[in-house]
C-alpha cells in the first residue's frame, strides 16, 4: 500500500467509518452540545480501575506477509468488520525504516538498496512506540516516504487506541515485536500474484519504473521474502489467503470482539461499587482541606457577593457571563499560587533594584473539558499570557452512565513525552460532580507523562458528597482548586430532543450538584 498508513488519532474517530475517519471538531462538538442532543459517538469507555491504575492495555494484531500480499487489505476489512469499535489504529512498520544516508538514497533511485533486509528497519523503535501505545501511553511515529526513500522530519502523534494492528513485510520477525502481539497473522500470497500487484501498485503510488521494480524484486525483494518472511509464518496464530479471504477476515473480527468484550465485563465488574451512584451513598460525606490537596477560594464577601448572584436562578445570562468571568478570573489567580516560583531581581525605571519572583516552570498549559471548562479556559487566557490550551470532550453514556472520551486536542507539550514530563497543567472544568470525567482527564495527562503534582485541577464547585473522595484517593498529589464546596449530588434525568410532537424523545442522566448554580455550561454559553 501507499506511503502513510497511520491512522491519525489526535481526536477520536466515529465508529463505523475506516480508519481515514471523520474526527468530531471543537465545532461538531460545541454544535452538538448546544442543540443538547445525545452524542451517538462510541468514546473510549475507562482503560482504568477506581486506584486510577491501568487496567486493560490495548489489543495488539500483528501482520505479516509478502509485500504486496495483501497485509494492508486485510487490517482495513478488520477494522471495517470491527464496525462499532471505537478506536483503532493501524501502524505500518515501513514507517520504521531506518534514516538512510544520502549514498543510500541515491542507491535506492537506482534500485540497488536492499529494503527488505531486517537490517533496514529500526526494530527497537518499532517495538518501543508499539508498547507505548499498547500500555496506553502516547506515541509519535515517524513518517516515511517511498517516492523520497527517506524518513521525513515530520512525526505523527497517537494516542488511545483500543485495537492497534501493526503490518509490515517482516512483523513477525522480531522476538521482541511478537512478544506485543495478541494475534498473530500471516498472509499467504502466490509468489505471481504478489509480484503482479506489486508492479501496478509500485508504478502508479511510488513512482517507480518497472524494470526498477523487476530489477529491485530479483535483487532483493524475492531473496529476503524466501529467507526472512516466509518462514515466520510459523509463528502466525492465523495463516489468511491473500485473495478471496472475506471468511477469515470475519472470524479474526468475531475472536477480536469477543476478546474485547471479555475484557470490557472486567473492567465494569472491578468498577461496580465504586462508582457515582456507591459514592453518593457512602462516600465520605466530610471532605476537610487537612486530608485532601483542596484549595478552596478564600470566602471573602466579594467572593461570597459572586457566589450568590450565580447561584441565583433569576440572574439573567448578561449578569451570569460577568460574574463567572471574574470568579474564573480569581480561581486562576488563586490555582497559580500552586506554580513553583523563583527569586528575580529586576532594575526599575529609576534605576533601582528590586527583588521580587518569576514563574519557574519550563512547560504551562490548559486543558479544557469541554464545554463546561469553556469560562474556565477564558480565565487561563486572561491571566496568563499565550498560554497554549487543548481540550477533550467527556459525556456518560446514556445507558450504562460510564464516561466516554469523545475528543482528544492536547498541546504540543503534552503530546511529546519528553516535554509532558515537565509540563505543569492547568485541568479546568466548571464542576466535579461525580468526577468521572475529572478522574478521565486527569488519567489522560498521567498517560502521557505529565506528573501527577503538576496536574492543577480548578473548578467552580466541588460536591462533598460526589466523586472527590475516590478521585483524590487515587491522585492524591493532584491539587485543585474550587471556589465553593457543596453539600449534595443528585442523579437527574435530562430530556434532551425533541419529537415531531414535540415531545421528549431522548435524555440522558446527569449528576446535577446542590444547592449548586445549575447547569453552568448551558447558562454561560445558550
Ligand atoms: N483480497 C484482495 N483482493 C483483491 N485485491 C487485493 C486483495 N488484497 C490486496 N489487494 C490489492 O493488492 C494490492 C496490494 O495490497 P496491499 O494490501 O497494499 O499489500 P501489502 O500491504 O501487503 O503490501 C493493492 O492494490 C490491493 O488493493
Ligand atoms: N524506499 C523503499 C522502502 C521500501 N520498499 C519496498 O517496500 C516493501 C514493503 O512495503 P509493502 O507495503 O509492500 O509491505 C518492501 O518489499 C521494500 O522492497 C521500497 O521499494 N522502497
Amino acid at each position: 500500500m501507499s506511503g502513510d498508513k497511520l491512522s491519525p488519532l489526535p481526536a477520536f474517530s466515529r465508529p463505523g467509518l475506516s480508519r481515514t475517519t471523520t474526527t468530531l471538531t471543537t465545532r461538531d462538538i460545541l454544535v452538538q452540545a448546544k442543540k443538547n442532543t445525545v452524542l451517538k459517538s462510541h468514546g473510549r469507555p475507562p482503560w482504568y480501575g477506581e486506584d486510577g491504575h491501568r487496567i486493560s492495555d490495548a489489543f495488539v494484531i500483528g501482520i505479516a506477509g509478502g509485500s504486496a500480499s495483501g497485509k494492508t487489505h486485510v487490517a482495513r476489512r478488520i477494522v471495517q468488520a470491527l464496525g462499532s469499535i471505537p478506536t483503532v489504529v493501524i501502524m505500518s512498520q515501513d514507517s520504521f525504516y531506518k534514516k538512510h544516508t544520502e549514498e543510500q538514497v541515491r542507491l535506492a533511485h537506482q534500485s540497488r538498496f536492499d529494503f527488505d533486509h531486517p537490517e533496514a528497519i529500526d526494530m527497537e523503535s518499532f517495538a518501543s512506540c508499539l508498547s507505548d501505545l499498547k500500555a496506553c501511553r502516547q506515541t509519535n511515529i515517524p513518517i516515511y516516504s517511498f517516492t523520497e526513500h527517506q524518513r521525513l522530519d515530520k512525526t505523527k502523534y497517537l494516542y488511545g487506541a483500543a485495537i492497534i494492528i501493526t503490518e509490515g513485510i517482516l512483523a513477525l520477525h522480531d522476538p521482541a515485536l511478537r512478544a506485543l502481539y495478541d494475534l498473530k497473522i500471516f498472509v499467504q500470497c502466490d509468489s505471481d500474484l504478489m509480484l503482479a500487484r506489486r508492479i501496478k501498485r509500485d508504478v502508479t503510488e511510488r513512482g517507480r519504473s518497472v524494470d526498477g521494480i523487476l530489477e529491485q524484486y530479483l535483487r532483493y525483494v524475492k531473496p529476503a521474502y524466501d529467507h526472512f518472511v516466509q518462514p515466520t509464518s510459523r509463528y502466525a496464530n492465523i495463516i489468511v489467503p491473500g485473495s478471496d479471504n472475506a471468511v477469515a477476515i470475519d472470524i479474526i473480527s468475531t475472536h477480536i470482539r469477543r476478546q474485547l468484550d471479555e475484557r470490557a465485563t472486567q473492567l465494569r465488574q472491578r468498577l461496580a461499587g465504586t462508582g457515582p451512584r456507591h459514592l453518593v451513598a457512602h462516600g465520605s460525606p466530610d471532605i476537610s482541606s487537612e486530608t485532601l490537596n483542596l484549595t478552596l477560594l478564600p470566602q471573602t464577601p466579594q467572593v461570597k457577593g459572586i457566589l450568590t448572584i450565580l447561584r441565583d436562578a433569576e440572574t439573567n445570562r448578561g449578569d451570569f457571563i460577568f460574574f463567572t468571568d471574574r470568579l474564573a478570573t480569581l480561581l486562576v489567580e488563586k490555582a497559580t499560587e500552586e506554580l513553583p516560583y523563583r527569586a528575580k531581581t529586576v532594575i526599575t525605571p529609576v534605576g533601582v533594584e528590586a527583588h521580587g519572583k518569576q514563574v519557574d516552570v519550563p512547560h504551562l498549559c490548559g486543558v479544557s473539558i469541554l464545554r463546561s471548562g469553556g469560562p474556565l479556559e477564558r480565565g487561563l487566557r486572561r491571566v496568563i499570557n499565550n498560554i497554549p490550551i487543548g481540550s477533550m470532550l467527556i459525556q456518560s453514556e446514556a445507558t450504562s452512565g460510564e464516561p466516554l472520551l469523545l475528543h482528544l486536542q492536547l498541546p504540543v507539550c503534552i503530546r511529546q513525552r519528553h516535554l509532558a514530563e515537565n509540563t505543569y497543567a492547568f485541568l479546568v472544568d466548571a464542576q466535579i460532580g461525580s468526577g468521572a470525567a475529572a478522574f478521565m482527564a486527569i488519567r489522560v495527562l498521567l498517560d502521557h507523562g505529565v506528573p501527577q503534582d503538576h496536574i492543577i485541577f480548578v473548578t467552580f464547585l466541588v460536591a462533598r458528597c460526589g466523586g472527590i473522595s475516590m478521585l483524590q484517593r487515587a491522585f492524591p498529589d493532584v491539587k485543585i482548586v474550587c471556589g465553593a464546596v457543596d453539600d449534595h449530588l443528585r442523579e437527574m434525568w435530562l430530556e434532551c430532543e425533541e419529537g415531531e410532537d414535540e415531545q421528549p424523545t431522548e435524555g440522558r442522566k446527569v449528576w446535577v450538584v446542590e444547592p449548586g448554580m445549575g447547569h453552568i455550561g448551558d447558562r454561560y454559553y445558550l
